[in-house]
């Protein structure tokens, strides 16, 4: 255990990991599972919360206290640092403000804000559009200002190279870092050589988004080190795994009346307790009644 905070702790995680992965969890139980794998820091996806725990799209429909609450819950049962998909910040200078606040109080380590307008879509959809780089940079402000532990992350994403292109991304990115972001997020690259312009020139650790589906190819942790990313991102891996696992048992019990079929593809009562330490809590509980 140890006393640093979140945000230091993910701060060392980057520092320490190269890359480091951050990987999705969307509830309290995928953040356990990570932790116990041998991950150092998890992510919250803004597309998840809207996703997994309220049956929406990934379209800005979901609001702070939607994601805090998912927050909570992760950091309640896991000790890793946590990335949080804050999207645009949920409003204006005070709302922003606000997020960064309760994002901190709740445990999280780090949050990402992005230039799309606050009607924002999926970062790898087409049809994507951003504030001025002078509204971003306010809401980079407010984010910084906001923060109590100076150790908290901020990180600006910027979506811009798909709509105004690779300069105006990377002069978003440098003025973002100039207003104090500690990390970058370049949105939607589509080759190496992206990523390592961004390195080059703003001189803080660059976050590699690899998402299955969307526009970044599949690169590997060995290539994006290669390019000098600091930090590469799952943030919906093991979400579109889970869906697909769970939707074949789905199909399975209409079709044979049985699990018999798909029994394998499930983690085990053991398995589930293991990762809860649901016997050292039985234990207590015996010890408690015992004189009953
Ligand atoms: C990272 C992201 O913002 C998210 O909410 O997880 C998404 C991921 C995705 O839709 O695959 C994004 O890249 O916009
Ligand atoms: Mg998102």
């Amino acid at each position: 255990m140890t006393t640093a905070s979140p945000g230091a702790r993910f701060r060392h995680a980057v520092a320490t990991q190269s890359p480091l992965q951050v990987v999705g969890a969307v509830n309290a139980y995928c953040a356990m599972m990570a932790e116990q794998a041998g991950h150092h820091a998890v992510y919250l996806s803004g597309g998840g919360v809207a996703n997994a725990s309220y049956g929406l799209p990934d379209l800005g429909m979901t609001d702070l206290h939607d994601v805090l609450e998912d927050v909570r819950r992760i950091t309640s049962a896991s000790n890793l640092p946590l990335l949080v998909d804050i999207d645009t910040g949920f409003g204006g200078a005070f709302n922003i403000a606000r997020s960064v606040q309760q994002m901190e109080k709740a445990g999280a380590a780090a949050v990402h804000i992005e230039d799309q307008v606050q009607q924002k879509r999926c970062g790898h959809r087409p049809n994507k559009a951003i504030v001025s780089q002078a509204e971003m940079v306010d809401r980079v402000k407010a984010c910084v200002d906001a923060r109590t532990d100076d150790d908290f992350v901020i990180m600006a994403r910027t979506d811009a190279l798909a709509v105004e292109g690779m300069e105006s991304a990377i002069e978003r990115a440098i003025a973002c870092v100039d207003t104090g972001a500690d990390m970058i997020f370049p949105e939607a690259m589509i080759t190496l050589e992206q990523y390592k312009e961004f390195v080059a020139a703003v001189k803080v650790p660059v976050l590699a988004n690899i998402t299955e589906f969307g526009a970044t190819p599949l690169f590997s942790k060995a290539e994006l080190a290669s390019a000098g990313i600091d930090l590469v991102l799952y943030p919906l891996s093991a979400f579109r795994a889970m869906n697909k696992a769970a939707l074949n048992v789905y199909q399975h019990l209409l079709q044979d009346g049985h699990q018999r079929n798909v029994i394998d593809t499930m983690q085990t009562r053991n398995e589930l307790y293991e990762f809860l330490n649901y016997h050292e809590y039985e234990d207590k509980l015996d010890a408690l009644f015992s004189t009953k």
